[in-house]
């Protein structure tokens, strides 16, 4: 049986009001469960972990939180830029595809699918800055310039394109591509899923850093819990598309109250 929700308040610097709310969210596919019952909130520079296990319902979440997939039940409220918090779904097309460049970054497992691979560096950056209506040239190579930098890709492969990266600095690339219109909200999937584990480490370490400067707050689904002890402030653990448990993620890697997660906690301890 799953353990009751533990929802703490997050012990970190953040603004007074959620940012997103999240209420008794669920998809279903046919007769199986995607994702059941969901709900949290997450306030500005806060950084949510969602973990669990492969077809534990992670994907299926962040989908239906980001507008990707609309869900069978439940409700997704979001506070825009002049505070009013509007449900997502009743949202017209063109103010959600103003969120979706403007506020919001998304970060794929696959760098293939968050970037335009067949343009160059330099515009794969100063498309999102375009996007936001920017339109002097100077400013934008100059503010991609900047970025290409904070990613650690050397300036003198800014007219490059991506498909000529190794997989890390593709990563890197979609990364800046995200981050350079300093959006509020950034949703990640596996971001450093597919990458040799030196690579790993070190493009967490950027993204830690990153995150933090920016005080961004950032929902990102993960199965690796290091990937979600050095990033996040507050772990939420699915399983089988329900959520069995959920706090600050030091208590909760410390002391995990649900047996999965105390599983899982012992699994990681063991190698
Ligand atoms: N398009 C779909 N059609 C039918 N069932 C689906 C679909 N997408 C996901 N599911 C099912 O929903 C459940 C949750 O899948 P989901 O991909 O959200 O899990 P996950 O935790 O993200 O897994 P992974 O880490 O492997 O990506 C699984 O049982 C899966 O088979």
């Amino acid at each position: 049986m799953n353990v009751a929700v533990n929802i703490d308040q997050p012990n970190v610097e953040v603004g007074d009001l959620p940012l997103m709310s999240v209420r008794s969210v669920s998809k279903h596919y046919g007769a199986r469960i995607g994702c059941a019952d969901v709900n949290f909130d997450i306030w500005p520079g806060e950084v949510l972990a969602i973990v669990g296990e492969s077809g534990s319902g992670k994907t299926t979440l962040l989908n239906c939180i980001s507008t990707r997939l609309p869900p069978s039940a439940g409700t997704v409220s979001y506070r825009m830029r002049d505070g009013e918090m509007r449900d997502l779904y009743g949202l017209g097309e063109a103010e959600r595809r103003l969120l979706l460049r403007t506020d919001w970054g998304f970060v794929h497992q696959n760098p293939a699918d968050g970037l335009r691979m067949t343009v160059s560096a330099g515009a794969n950056v100063g498309e999102r800055l375009m996007a936001v209506g920017d339109r002097h040239y100077g400013n934008i190579r100059a503010t991609a310039t900047d970025w290409l930098g904070r990613v650690e890709i050397d300036a003198d492969r800014i007219d490059d394109q991506p498909r000529a990266f190794s997989g890390g600095m593709r990563q890197r690339l979609q990364i800046a591509r995200n981050l350079v219109t300093a959006p509020r909200l950034v949703f990640m999937d596996e971001p450093t899923g597919g990458l040799d584990v030196s690579v790993q480490a070190r493009l967490l370490d950027l993204l830690r850093g990153l995150v933090h400067d920016l005080g961004l707050a950032v929902i990102i689904v993960t199965h690796d819990l290091a990937v979600a002890r050095l990033l996040s402030h507050r772990m939420m653990v699915m399983k089988d598309g329900r959520v069995v448990e959920h706090g600050l993620t030091d208590r909760l890697l410390d002391d995990p109250q649900a047996p999965y997660t105390q599983l899982l906690v012992s699994s990681i301890l063991q190698v």
